[in-house]
């Protein structure tokens, strides 16, 4: 099955119970789903599978960093199982992201491969401290630029650069942009947010909802007052 929708459900549960719990409430016609460092730590590639069953299309975000080989083996060992995209860190640079790449091409994998610029729960202070100096608006253009030239699909970035990215790196480069906010939600950890619509009119071409959905008292409530929102612009 596949979905035409830009919503992107992260199932960021303690338990595969729990995390199927909410799938079997999602429709897989309306969004994909995310699997994240938590799950699947927990789970293992048996969430993988109860996913596919249930017919979603799956993000395993496993945001890999690591030696060129050593990504390399990681991004196959994700595509094999079938997912419909996996990413890496582009500040693990050129010939780490290149490999990922050709490793993928060279087995015929067609398996989405995005790079994570800055995450969105980072700010200019906490790139300083780091000792990157730039705002996280150049930081986030200069990697995805080199992500480009390497070779991916797409970046995750804030909505906030969405719209110079597609100047720079075109519309069809994909925009994945976790950090989306209902108006009403709380913002938690995440720092560079948008709404639904805005991003969507900035330019995102899939958006990530973890919280603002899974935590509500009524996920398929949120999950379609989102939809409407976006359906209004
Ligand atoms: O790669 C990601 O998905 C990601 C990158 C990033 O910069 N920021 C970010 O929040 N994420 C993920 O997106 C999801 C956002 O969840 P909420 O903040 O609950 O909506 C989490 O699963 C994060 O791990």
């Amino acid at each position: 099955m596949s979905s035409d929708s830009p919503l992107i459900i992260a199932l960021d549960h303690p338990s595969l119970d729990a995390a199927l719990c909410l799938a079997d409430r999602l429709d897989p016609e309306r969004c994909r789903v995310k699997v994240g460092k938590e799950l699947f730590t927990r789970s293992g590639p048996e969430v993988i599978d109860a996913l596919h069953g249930r017919g979603f299309q799956i993000f395993l975000d496993l945001k890999f960093h690591d030696i060129p080989n050593t990504v390399a083996g990681a991004v196959q060992a994700a595509a094999e199982q079938g997912v419909w995209m996996v990413n890496v860190h582009a500040g693990g640079g050129r010939r780490m992201m290149e490999a990922a790449r050709e490793r993928l091409d060279r087995h015929a994998l067609a398996t989405r491969l995005i790079a994570v610029t800055v995450l969105t729960s980072m700010t200019a202070e906490d790139l300083a401290e780091v000792g990157v100096a730039a705002t996280p608006a150049e930081h986030v253009e200069r990697l995805a630029v080199l992500a480009h030239r390497c070779g991916m699909d797409g970046v995750v970035c804030s909505a906030q650069e969405a719209a110079r990215l597609s100047e720079l790196c075109g519309e069809h480069f994909l925009k994945v942009t976790p950090g989306i906010r209902p108006r009403s939600a709380e913002h938690g950890d995440q720092r560079r947010v948008m709404t639904p619509a805005a991003a969507l009119a900035a330019g995102s071409t899939h958006l990530v909802i973890g919280r603002p959905v899974t935590q509500a008292d009524d996920p398929m409530a949120a999950l379609t007052a989102i939809e409407q929102e976006l359906a209004r612009g």
